[in-house]
């Protein structure tokens, strides 16, 4: 299990800056190793922390070619929805990048539409089964087949949820499945698919975004300790987690690491 890096940063600029940087250094090992780099986005704010992404130097230093985007969560709706978390996407980023359209993995657009999340999750663990077995998601080596991805960008909300894994929901607990979805999440829209914890932790790389207000201290301290309860606090990966934070989210947090 890879230990928790942090790292506190005074501004948001800063910390674009460095979620940029540190997403086109990963960028380009991957490409250079495998050729393909494989992101997985989360939805929420994070999507805005990305624009530095869009400017040079990190955007002309990336090869957009050679990246597939998955989402790790998802709300059950149609892709033109307000809520969509491929359309927040879509919208602020991902349209103002040269991304192959094929190479962009939303879920199913129909079973979104028709709010179906028990089928549309079963939809999206096919996609990545089906991208596994073409060699664009790499296995987890360790461990009984689940699918490694390169990097995924995460989000934690004020009750330590993390992805559509929520307090006191089931969902946290599945072993088995890749993807699996929630018809009565606290944060709303109440459907939505989601990673398992096992798919999460198996990833190369996992950024944890925090910025916020005082709203999320207390979870980002719970889930620092690993207190029982709070889902992000059971992250982790296979190379390394970091927890990217400003100063207010990580107020209550005990002698606190770097500060950029
Ligand atoms: O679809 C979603 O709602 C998310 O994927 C969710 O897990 C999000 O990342 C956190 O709730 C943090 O959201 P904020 O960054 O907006 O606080």
């Amino acid at each position: 299990m890879a230990p928790a890096k942090k790292i506190v940063f005074k501004t948001k600029h800063e910390l674009a800056v460095e979620l940029a940087k540190y997403t086109a250094n990963l960028s380009s090992k991957f490409c250079k190793e495998r050729g393909i780099f494989t992101v997985v986005l989360s939805g929420g704010d994070l999507i805005s922390w990305l624009w530095k992404l869009l400017e040079p130097p990190y955007a002309d230093s990336i090869e957009w070619s050679k990246c597939h985007i998955f989402w790790v969560d998802e709300r059950v709706c149609g892709w033109d929805d307000a809520d969509s978390n491929y359309k927040l996407a879509y919208d602020g980023f991902l349209s103002k990048v040269p991304v192959p359209a094929e190479n962009i993995y939303a879920i199913d657009k129909g079973l979104g539409a028709e709010g179906n999340a028990e089928l549309a999750a079963e939809r999206y663990e096919e996609c990545l089964k089906e991208k596994v077995n073409k060699n664009i998601i790499r296995t987890y080596k360790k461990s009984s087949g689940f699918p490694q991805f390169d990097l995924q960008l995460l989000g934690m909300g004020p009750d330590g949820h993390m992805v559509s894994l929520f307090p006191g929901h089931d969902q946290i607990n599945e072993k088995v499945k890749w993807v699996t979805f929630i018809t009565d999440s606290p944060k709303p829209p109440p459907k939505r698919i989601t990673f398992t914890l096992p798919v999460i932790n198996c990833a190369s790389y996992n950024v944890m975004a925090v910025l916020c207000d005082k709203e999320q201290a207390d979870s980002v301290a719970a889930a620092l300790t690993h207190t029982k309860d709070v889902p992000a606090g059971r992250l982790t990966a296979d190379v390394e987690v970091v927890w990217f934070l400003d100063q207010a989210a990580a107020s209550k947090l005990k002698g606190w690491c770097s500060i950029l």
